[in-house]
């Protein structure tokens, strides 16, 4: 059985002297669950390509909207309705800390969130985990 993969961005900000906060979305569909801006690959398409798109159909913000950091990558891989998904992760700091994020219809909410209260909305441990590695990388650049 063939593995699904999606990739997506890992988008923060910081407002003035305030901490770093993570762009997190609400699905409006099954669980509710919140994920950072990704989707699955389009055939042809690069992994770092489909982030870009998500994001842009996702969160309306396109690439120039974005400083990316290309020394980060990471993959993460969890089983969903019986079959591995591997789920690439990049990431970007929104350029204007102030600019509005656009939501499509596959979301309902969204939020601009600190570490800890980011780890609390993704829940998942994989995710936990790269916002952790997200969040040391931001902190040694
Ligand atoms: N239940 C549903 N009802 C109606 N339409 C639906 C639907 N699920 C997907 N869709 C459709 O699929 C489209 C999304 O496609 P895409 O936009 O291409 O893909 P995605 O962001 O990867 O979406 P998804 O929400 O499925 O992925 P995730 O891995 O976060 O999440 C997939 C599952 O894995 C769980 N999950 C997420 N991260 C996990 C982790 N680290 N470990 C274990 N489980 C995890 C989530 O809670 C979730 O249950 C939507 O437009 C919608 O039309």
């Amino acid at each position: 059985m063939s593995k699904r993969i999606a990739a997506g961005f890992i988008i923060f900000r910081r407002l003035e002297r305030n901490p770093i906060e993570y762009l997190l979305l609400q699905t409006s569909y099954g669980e509710h669950h919140w994920t950072p801006p990704k989707g699955h690959l389009d055939d042809g398409e690069s992994a770092l390509q489909a982030a870009e798109r998500e994001t842009k159909e996702e969160a309306g913000l396109d690439k120039n909207d974005l400083e990316h950091y290309n020394k980060f990558e990471e993959k993460i891989t969890y089983n969903v309705s019986g079959r591995p998904k591997d789920v690439f992760y990049y990431l970007a700091r929104l350029r204007n800390p102030e600019q509005t994020i656009q939501l499509s219809d596959e979301h309902q909410n969204m939020s601009w969130s600190n570490f800890q209260d980011a780890c609390r909305l993704v829940k998942y441990h994989e995710m936990i985990n790269v916002l952790k590695k997200a969040d040391e990388f931001i902190q040694n650049n």
